[in-house]
Formats: structure tokens, C-alpha cells, sequence
């Protein structure tokens, strides 16, 4: 087995600074993520939670005018290397948007749409990813008599279930979830919430918020970003609890933000 595969680091990121044109967004942020785990980013609004998760499936290369220095490896594989394809980057790092953002298509069609992309086309293969992928994001039960039904037609709770579902087909290593419960009711986000926990199991979960309880209630580890800055990284349990730096504990103890 290569060293890349026995780390036990998902993600290791050093030095990275992300300009939009002039405009610094990131600075000089290095974190390390341990696999199976739930990693909270938090933080004021623009402060970069958002950019900088999406460094991690190299999305911002689709924003005109980006720049990004410094270096993202992904199990120990530099993903800004020129030889990385951004395609297969993408299967290997799935994202949850904010709002459930399904196809227009059935149940069934948003699940199976990576993996036919992928080039997998047996029916009884396909059947097969349809209902793990479901049944990973705990929607099976509710949906599966109706997998031809319009994904439009389920609840906004659903809906995110199924866009996680979409995300589990194609095998993904490592799931980021940007704010994935701010559009949903208390119980759909609690549905969500208890999911993540069971989906830290197989993957390595990356998740903006901006509810510190929630942050608290699901994540392993806290980054606490400010101006762009990572100003403390730390298990969730202490950064709450017994915060560092001054700066932590304004923001958590709701002086700004
Ligand atoms: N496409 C873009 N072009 C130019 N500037 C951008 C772009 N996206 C974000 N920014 C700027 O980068 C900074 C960080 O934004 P980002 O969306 O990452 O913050 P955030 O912490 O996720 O905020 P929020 O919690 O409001 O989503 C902000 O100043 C924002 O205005």
C-alpha cells in the first residue's frame, strides 16, 4: 500500500492564500481534516467559510478572475498539480448546496445522473446504486414506490436528502455541505443533522453553518475563520468550551457576527 493510502488525513492544506482579482478572500490558511470526521467551518458572514470549502473541489476555478496560491492535498495528492483531472477531483469530492438544488428529472434520474455520466449504464447496476445512495441518505423508506415521481413534488428536507443521495452515488471520498440546513424546518434539520453522524462512518464531512449549536452539536473539530483568516482550529468540545484566542470567544459568545 503507498503512504498516500495509509494516511489518515483527508485533507492537508498549507499556506493558501485565494485572491478574487485584487481582493484577498483567504490568507495563509493550513488546516489538516482526519478522515471520518465532521469539521465545522464558522464564522461572520464573508468571512470565506464558503470560498475556502470550495477550494476543495477546486469550484472557485470556475469564477473568472481567481487566483490561489499554496498547496491542497487530498490523501496525500496535491489537487492544483496540472495533472489533476478536475472531473474525476469532483466525483472524489461531493457538495450539498445551501438550497436542495435537485434536476428537474424523477427520484430516480437525480441519483442515477453521476454514475450514467461516469459511463455506468446496466439497469441492474444502476437499480442497485439508486437504492445504497437512498438508503445512505436516509430517504429510502419515504420514496421508494414512487423513484419515478418528480423530485420537485418532495418536501424541502427530502429534497436535501436527495442531493446528498445524488452526492453518495458517485462514491465520493469526501462531502462538503454548505450549509445544508439553512432552508429547512427543525425536523428536516434535525433528520439532516442525525445523518451526518451516520454518514461520518464512510466519508470525511466538511460543513459550513452558521449555527454554533449546530456546529456543536455534530462536529468533531471547529475551524473559526475571520477576515479570511483561520484564527483557531481546534477539537469542537474545547474551541467552544475554552477558546484560545480573544477573537473566538467575542464571536462565540455573541459580541459580533
Ligand atoms: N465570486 C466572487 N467574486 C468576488 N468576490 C467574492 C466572490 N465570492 C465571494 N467573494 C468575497 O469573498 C469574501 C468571502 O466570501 P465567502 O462567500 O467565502 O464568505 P462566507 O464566510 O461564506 O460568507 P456567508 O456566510 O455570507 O456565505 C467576501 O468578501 C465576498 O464578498
Amino acid at each position: 500500500m503507498s503512504e498516500a493510502v495509509m494516511t489518515k488525513q483527508a485533507i492537508e492544506v498549507k499556506n493558501l492564500n485565494l485572491y478574487y482579482g485584487e481582493k484577498q478572500a483567504l490568507k495563509e490558511i493550513s488546516m489538516d481534516v482526519d478522515e471520518n470526521t465532521v469539521t465545522a467551518l464558522i464564522g461572520p458572514s464573508g468571512c470565506g467559510k464558503s470560498t475556502f470549502l470550495r477550494t476543495l473541489n477546486r469550484m472557485n476555478d470556475l469564477i473568472p478572475g481567481v487566483r490561489i496560491e499554496g498547496e491542497i492535498q487530498l490523501h496525500g495528492e496535491n489537487i492544483y498539480s496540472k495533472n489533476i483531472d478536475v472531473e474525476v477531483l469532483r466525483k472524489r469530492v461531493g457538495m450539498v448546496f445551501q438550497a436542495p438544488n435537485p434536476f428537474p428529472k424523477s427520484i430516480y434520474d437525480n441519483v442515477a445522473y453521476g454514475p450514467r455520466i461516469h459511463g455506468i449504464k446496466s439497469k441492474k447496476v444502476l437499480d442497485e446504486i439508486v437504492e445504497k445512495s437512498l438508503r445512505g441518505a436516509a430517504l429510502w423508506d419515504e420514496v421508494k414506490d414512487r423513484l419515478k415521481d418528480r423530485a420537485t413534488g418532495l418536501s424541502g428536507g427530502q429534497q436535501q436528502r436527495l442531493c446528498i443521495a445524488r452526492a453518495l452515488a458517485v462514491e465520493p471520498e469526501i462531502v462538503l455541505m454548505d450549509e445544508p440546513t439553512s432552508a429547512l424546518d427543525p425536523i428536516s434539520t434535525s433528520k439532516i443533522e442525525e445523518l451526518v453522524q451516520e454518514l461520518k462512518k464512510k466519508y470525511t464531512i466538511v460543513i459550513v453553518t452558521h449555527n454554533m449549536q449546530q456546529a456543536a452539536r455534530i462536529s468533531d473539530k471547529t475551524a473559526f475563520f475571520l477576515n479570511g483568516e483561520l484564527i483557531e482550529y481546534d477539537d469542537t468540545k474545547t474551541l467552544f468550551s475554552n477558546p484560545k484566542n480573544q477573537k473566538t470567544e467575542d464571536y462565540i459568545t455573541g459580541r459580533f457576527g
